[in-house]
C-alpha cells in the first residue's frame, strides 16, 4: 500500500463542490436555520467530553455529502492506514510518521522497518517518569547539594513551542518548580531569563532534535558559559540534560550518557510534544498529568481512525476548512479559545499547520494550481472581542473561526465563568446572524450612521466545546488538530511533514555571519549590501 496520490481538483466530489458554490454565494446561514430546527442537531458531534457544533458554517446537507464524497475519492481511509501502519508517507524525508505510537498503550503495536517501536517509547517513558520524580521531588540535586526550583528549557520550534503552549496551557496543574523556556537566538532572551537564575538550583532541558540547530546550540552554549561562572566542568552532568536524535553530538556538548533522552526520526518536530521532548512538560505538571495528556491523544487517534467521516472530529473539521479555503478563497482561519490559559495555542498551531501544509508542490513533484495551507492565527477571547473582532464582524475578508470554550472552569469562579461563556456563545451567534438595516433602524438610531451600524452576519464559526480544561481533553484537542492537518495534506495531495522552505533562509544567514566574522563581502541585491553595510556602521 502506498500513500494516494489523487489531484483533487480532478476528482468528481470537486467538481460537484464548484457547481454546488455556485448556487451558494447568497445563501445566508440564517435562513438555512430559519428552513430546519433540526440544523444544529444534525452538525452536531458529541464525543467523550466534546460538543462540536458545526452548524454555524455555509453548508448544507448537500455540501457535506460532496465533501464526504470527497474524503472517499481522494482515499481519506487508506491514508490513515498508510500512516498508523508505520509507511514512509514522509517520503521527501524518507521517513514514518507515528506521533501516535507516541502515545499509544503498551500493548499496542506500531512498525518501522518490521520492528514495533512500543517498546522502546515505554523505556523512555520510564526513564522520564524516573527523572521527573526525582527532580519533583527533589531527591535529584544540583552541584550544592540543593534541590533544583527551576526548569529552563532550551530549544526552538517543535522543540520549544508544544512544550511551551503545554506548560502554560497547563499552569493550573503545576508543581513548585518554574519552568522557563528560552527559545530565540536573541541575545536579550536568554540573558533576561539566565539573570533572575541560580545555577546551583537550575535544571536545564536542551531540547534539539537535530542538535545542530544555530539558536539552540548558542543558547546552550551561553548557558553553559554562564553556569561554569559559579560551576566547574563536571558539575553540567548534574545541570544539563538533553533530548535529542544525536546522540553523539549531545555527548560532544558535555551532555552526561545517562541525561540523555533519546527520540526518533519518524516523530516530526512539530509532533513531537508527546516524546521526550515534552519532558519540561512533564517536570512542570508531573508525569501523571504528562500522561494523561498522552492518554487524551490516544483517544482522539482512535476515534480518528475508527468513527465514520461524517461524525468524525478531525476529518469534518478539515472538510469545512477545504470548502472555506478552495472554493470561498478563505486567506485565513482564526482560533479563539475561551480561555486565557491557551494564549499560546494559536501560536503552537501556526507551527503544525502551516510547516506542515504550506507548499506548493504536489505529490508528483508538480506545481500546485490550488490553494494549499491556510494561514491561521488567534488570541484568546475575550481579550482578542476588544481587538481585532471588529473586522471579523464588518471587514471584508471571510474569516472562519474554531471557538473553543470550557464548560467548567479551573477555579470554579461562576460570577466570571457565566460572563466568559454568554461572551462566547454571543459572539458565534452574533457572527451567524448579524443585524439588519432594519433592526438598526428599530433601535432608534441616527439616520447618518445606520449603514456602519449594521452587520451582514453570515460568518462561519465552529463550537468547540470542552468540559474542562484537564492534560487529558488538551491532549485530544491537540491531537484533533495534528489530525485536521493530516486529512487536508491528503485531500491537497502535498507532503506535510517535510519542512524544507525553512533552509534558504537559514544557508543566506550562515553565510552573512561568516561575512562578519571575516569582515568580507559577497554578493548580494544592493538592498541587502546596503543593509549589511548599515548594520556594521551601527556595530562598529
Ligand atoms: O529540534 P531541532 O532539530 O532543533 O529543530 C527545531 C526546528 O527547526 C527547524 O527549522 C524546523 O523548521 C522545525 O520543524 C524544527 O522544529
Amino acid at each position: 500500500m502506498s500513500l494516494p496520490n489523487i489531484n483533487p481538483t480532478t476528482t468528481k466530489s470537486w467538481k460537484s463542490l464548484e457547481e454546488h458554490f455556485k448556487t451558494f454565494k447568497d445563501v445566508h446561514m440564517k435562513d438555512l436555520f430559519a428552513k430546519d430546527s433540526n440544523r444544529a442537531n444534525k452538525f452536531t458531534i458529541k464525543w467523550e467530553d466534546f460538543y462540536v457544533d458545526f452548524s454555524k458554517n455555509r453548508i448544507t446537507e448537500e455540501t457535506f455529502k460532496y465533501l464526504l464524497q470527497l474524503a472517499d475519492e481522494v482515499k481519506l481511509k487508506e491514508a490513515i492506514k498508510s500512516q498508523f501502519s508505520g509507511e514512509i508517507i514522509n517520503k521527501t524525508e524518507g521517513r514514518a510518521v507515528l506521533h501516535a505510537a507516541l502515545r499509544a498503550p503498551e500493548d499496542a503495536s506500531f512498525k518501522v522497518d518490521g520492528i514495533n517501536v512500543i517498546p522502546e517509547v515505554f523505556k523512555v517513558k520510564q526513564k522520564i517518569e524516573s527523572f521527573t520524580n526525582e527532580v519533583v521531588n527533589g531527591y535529584r540535586k544540583g552541584f550544592t547539594g540543593q534541590a533544583f526550583t527551576d526548569i529552563v528549557n532550551i530549544g526552538i520550534g517543535g522543540s520549544d513551542l508544544g512544550p511551551a503552549m503545554v506548560v502554560d496551557s497547563l499552569k493550573y496543574y503545576k508543581n513548585r518548580l518554574t519552568t522557563h523556556f528560552v527559545s530565540n537566538v536573541d541575545g536579550d532572551h536568554v540573558n533576561g531569563i539566565i539573570k533572575n537564575l541560580n545555577p546551583e538550583t537550575t535544571l536545564f532541558v536542551i531540547v534539539s532534535k537535530t542538535f545542530t540547530t544555530q539558536e539552540t546550540l548558542s543558547n546552550a552554549n551561553t548557558i553553559k558559559e554562564w553556569f561554569l561562572k559559579s560551576a566547574e566542568e563536571k558539575d553540567i552532568a548534574k545541570h544539563f540534560v538533553a533530548v535529542s536524535t544525536n546522540i553523539s553530538k549531545v555527548k560532544a556538548f558535555g551532555v552526561d550518557e545517562n541525561n540523555v533522552f533519546p527520540m526518533w526520526d519518524w516523530v516530526g518536530g512539530r509532533f513531537s510534544l508527546w516524546s521526550a521532548v515534552g519532558l519540561s512538560i512533564s517536570l512542570a505538571i508531573g508525569y501523571k498529568n504528562f500522561d494523561a495528556l498522552l492518554k487524551g491523544a490516544n483517544k482522539m487517534d482512535e476515534h480518528f481512525k475508527s468513527e465514520d467521516f461524517s461524525s468524525n472530529i478531525p476529518a469534518v473539521l478539515a472538510l469545512i476548512s477545504i470548502w472555506y479555503n478552495n472554493f470561498f478563497k478563505a486567506e485565513s482561519e482564526a482560533v479563539i479559545p475561551y480561555s486565557q490559559y491557551l494564549n499560546q495555542f494559536a501560536t503552537y498551531l501556526q507551527q503544525g499547520i502551516m510547516e506542515s501544509n504550506g507548499k506548493s508542490i504536489d505529490r508528483n513533484g508538480n506545481t500546485i494550481d490550488y490553494q494549499t495551507g491556510t494561514i491561521i492565527w488567534g488570541e484568546p477571547g475575550t481579550n482578542s472581542q476588544h481587538a481585532f473582532f471588529q473586522l471579523i464582524h464588518q471587514g471584508t475578508k471571510l474569516i472562519p473561526a474554531d471557538f473553543i470554550g470550557f464548560t467548567t472552569s479551573l477555579y470554579g469562579n461562576e460570577d466570571h465563568q457565566d460572563k466568559l461563556i454568554s461572551n462566547f456563545l454571543a459572539q458565534t451567534e452574533a457572527l451567524l446572524n448579524g443585524k439588519t438595516k432594519e433592526e438598526v433602524i428599530a433601535e432608534g438610531t441616527d439616520e447618518k450612521i445606520i449603514p456602519f451600524k449594521v452587520f451582514e452576519g453570515n460568518k462561519p464559526t465552529n463550537t468547540i466545546f470542552i468540559n474542562k480544561l484537564t492534560p487529558e481533553s488538551l491532549g485530544k484537542l491537540i491531537a484533533m488538530y495534528e489530525h485536521k492537518i493530516f486529512v487536508q495534506g491528503i485531500i491537497w495531495n502535498i507532503f506535510s511533514y517535510d519542512q524544507f522552505g525553512v533552509e534558504l533562509g537559514k544557508q543566506l544567514a550562515t553565510k552573512i555571519l561568516q561575512e562578519f566574522k571575516n569582515n568580507s563581502n559577497n554578493e548580494h541585491d544592493s538592498s541587502t549590501v546596503n543593509l549589511l553595510n548599515y548594520y556594521k556602521k551601527a556595530a562598529e
